[in-house]
């Protein structure tokens, strides 16, 4: 039984990625109804569906997006329009030429008034022979980085007429008058967003990295390059100090973030009933949350598996190793579902509001669990004396609460300074989105130490397991210590003396994570077929695969069409001159 199953829809299997968005914002924003209708003929690809939300002209500011679903009383039908050029929806996965649905995300006009941002199912191919439908303009967008396994497409939608029970009204009605009905909140229909960011944590991103440590920490144990001393035999790449250094932190990274995208998904299932039930108190965390961890997860994802990639040499730059595919994949995730900068703060503006709220000792509601640490007893130095020390998780949980609560505090010191000083809060915020930024970072990072610190605690029943874990654990927080120094110097919390004890207690964590290596990379239970790569073999028989794959490759099985027309032309022409 494989530790870490790989969790898998059928829609996913098919590479039809938005299928399964689809399916998330109809289970979310549509009605038990419209769930029975629509779901049924996803599952059995009766129809194929993607999401499209994002336009030419927007895709972050989602008060921005053009397209208008507006109410016709007299046929009880919506008509969807694109008014502009820049309200084409461009980029939807699946949509360049595969999807006969579309969940349209438009603004709803009804009752004479704009109603904000809603979601409607819209046919756009026929099911008899996939011709676009009337009214509809649909394509490829054309060449991209990578994510070419998902035909990312543009949709021109010229006054479309759906039925009034095609938009999803989980959260807001029109009834057939025209009545508009409000049944959530004014971001209710943000919440198919917050799903697919929790989802696709597990789903997507964090096996990207995890295949590229297999691939790279088992190349790095059969790659034997330059000698130690010169009458060593070549060594393994792995027993470099430099190597391990490379390698292990995006290792405890892939750990660390499954135990963060469990932790997020069961508090997801524990609010997500409520919100359903329009009970949308926990919503703000949860949007905080999934926002900030689906722009750090993704981020540190992306920079792992890069080093990963540079971590294997030359072979790292070849197609055939997997790696570089995997790099420009998982660097899509940092754009999609939204924009990393724009997430992390959506997180800022939580602490904010969350680190205002732990100042009002009247406030009788408790903070939200994720920053009660605000509240929480503060230490102004950090007690480590020894290497030992720093590799307790409470003394180190407890640098990264005081490291993080700073920045909060400090981030809120300087807009409301700015503010002060007469600068408007929305002036007053830009300025201050740096500092932010940076203190969205810190908690989230202070949230991943913490999960995986309470994730070791509940596998006390298997030590072996534990104690390997714990390692990585360590790491992780120190390596976050090492690349941060300056957060934990700032106000003194940590001296100069105590940096270089964390450091020690680092390395020599390197050399202990370095027995375990391959044991934890084949715990991610990859198939050969699955890791596509000619470096990441369970067997190890790199050299011979490359070769093969190599004579594989499509300029040696095919011939050679510049011999003819440039090579021996040239080579004719060099001869007579001789
Ligand atoms: C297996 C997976 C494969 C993946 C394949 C790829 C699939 C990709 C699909 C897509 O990319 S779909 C398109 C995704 N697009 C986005 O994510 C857009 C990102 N932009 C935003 O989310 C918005 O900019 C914003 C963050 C919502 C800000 O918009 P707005 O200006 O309207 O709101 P604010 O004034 O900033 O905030 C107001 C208020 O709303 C709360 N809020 C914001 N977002 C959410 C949310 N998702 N859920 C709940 N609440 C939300 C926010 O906290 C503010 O609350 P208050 O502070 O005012 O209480
Ligand atoms: C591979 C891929 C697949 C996609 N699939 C889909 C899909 O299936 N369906 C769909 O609807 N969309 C999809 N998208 C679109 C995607 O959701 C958007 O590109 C994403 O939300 C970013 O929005 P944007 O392109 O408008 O970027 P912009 O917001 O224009 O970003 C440009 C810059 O502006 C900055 N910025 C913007 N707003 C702010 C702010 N308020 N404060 C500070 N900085 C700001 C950003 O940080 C960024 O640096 C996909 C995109 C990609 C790359």
């Amino acid at each position: 039984m494989s530790y870490f199953p790989q969790q898998r829809s059928l829609s996913g299997d098919l590479g039809l990625a938005l299928q399964f968005v689809f399916q998330k914002a109809l289970r979310s924003l549509g009605s038990e109804e419209q769930i029975a209708r629509w779901d049924p003929l996803c599952n059995k690809l009766q129809i194929l569906a993607t999401y499209a939300q994002t336009e030419l002209g927007h895709g972050t500011y989602l008060q921005g997006l053009e397209t208008e679903a507006t109410y016709d009383a007299a046929t009880q039908e919506f008509v969807v329009h694109s008014p502009t050029l820049t309200a084409i929806k461009w980029w939807p996965g699946d949509l360049g030429r595969s999807a006969t649905h579309a969940l349209v995300q438009a603004q709803l006009i009804c009752s004479g008034a704009q109603q904000g941002m809603h979601a409607f199912i819209v046919p756009i191919r026929s099911l008899e022979d996939h011709s676009p439908l009337p009214g509809i303009t649909v394509g490829d967008i054309g060449p991209k980085m990578d994510f070419d396994h998902s035909d990312n497409g543009f949709l021109q939608l010229d006054h479309v007429r759906i039925p009034r029970e095609n938009m999803l009204s989980r959260f807001a009605q029109v009834l057939p008058d025209g009545t508009y009905i409000k049944l959530g909140t004014a971001k209710s229909n943000y919440l198919s967003m917050v799903v697919v960011r929790v989802d696709m944590l597990s789903n997507e991103v964090i096996p990207l990295l995890q295949k590229a440590c297999v691939i790279a920490i088992r190349y790095s144990v059969i790659r034997h390059q330059s000698r130690l001393r010169p009458s060593d035999p070549e060594v393994k790449v792995l027993d470099y100090q430099t190597q391990q250094q490379k390698l292990f932190p995006p290792l405890a990274k892939a750990y660390a973030f499954h135990f963060v995208a469990k932790s997020l998904l069961e508090f997801f299932h524990r609010s997500y009933s409520s919100i359903l039930d329009r009970d949308f108190r926990l919503l703000p965390e949860l949007h905080a949350l999934s926002a900030g961890m689906k722009a750090l997860v993704s981020d540190f994802c992306v920079q792992g598996a890069e080093l990963c990639r540079r971590a294997c040499g030359g072979h790292g730059y070849s197609k055939l190793s997997g790696l570089p595919s995997l790099v420009t994949r998982v660097t899509a995730s940092c754009t999609y579902e939204g924009e990393n900068t724009v997430l992390y703060l959506q997180t800022a503006r939580f602490l904010v509001k969350s680190y205002l709220q732990a100042q009002e000792s009247t406030s009788q509601r408790s903070l939200p669990q994720s920053v009660a640490y605000l509240t929480a007893p503060d230490l102004a130095k950090c007690p480590a004396q020894n290497v030992a020390d720093f590799l307790h998780p409470e003394l180190y949980t407890t640098a990264w609460a005081h490291v993080a609560a700073r920045l909060i505090k400090d981030s809120v010191h300087h807009l409301q300074t700015l503010m002060q000083s007469g600068a408007d809060r929305h002036e007053a915020w830009n300025q201050t989105t740096v500092i932010h930024l940076q203190a969205a970072k810190a908690h989230l990072y202070y949230v991943t130490v913490k999960i995986f610190t309470e994730a070791l605690e509940k596998l006390e029943n298997q030590p072996a397991i534990q104690q390997v874990l714990k390692r990585l654990c360590d790491l992780y927080a120190l390596h976050g210590i090492m690349t941060n120094t300056g957060d934990f110097l700032h106000d003194g919390f940590l001296s100069g003396a105590q940096i270089d004890v964390a450091r020690k207690a680092y390395l020599d964590l390197l050399l202990l994570i370095r027995k375990d290596a391959v044991l934890l990379t084949d715990a991610f239970d990859f198939t050969d077929q699955c890791l596509n790569s000619a470096l990441g073999c369970y067997d190890g028989n790199v050299y011979e695969r490359l070769f093969q794959w190599a004579q594989r490759s499509p300029t040696n099985t095919q011939g050679n069409p510049a011999y003819e027309k440039y090579i021996r032309p040239l080579l004719q022409g060099w001869r007579s001159r001789l």
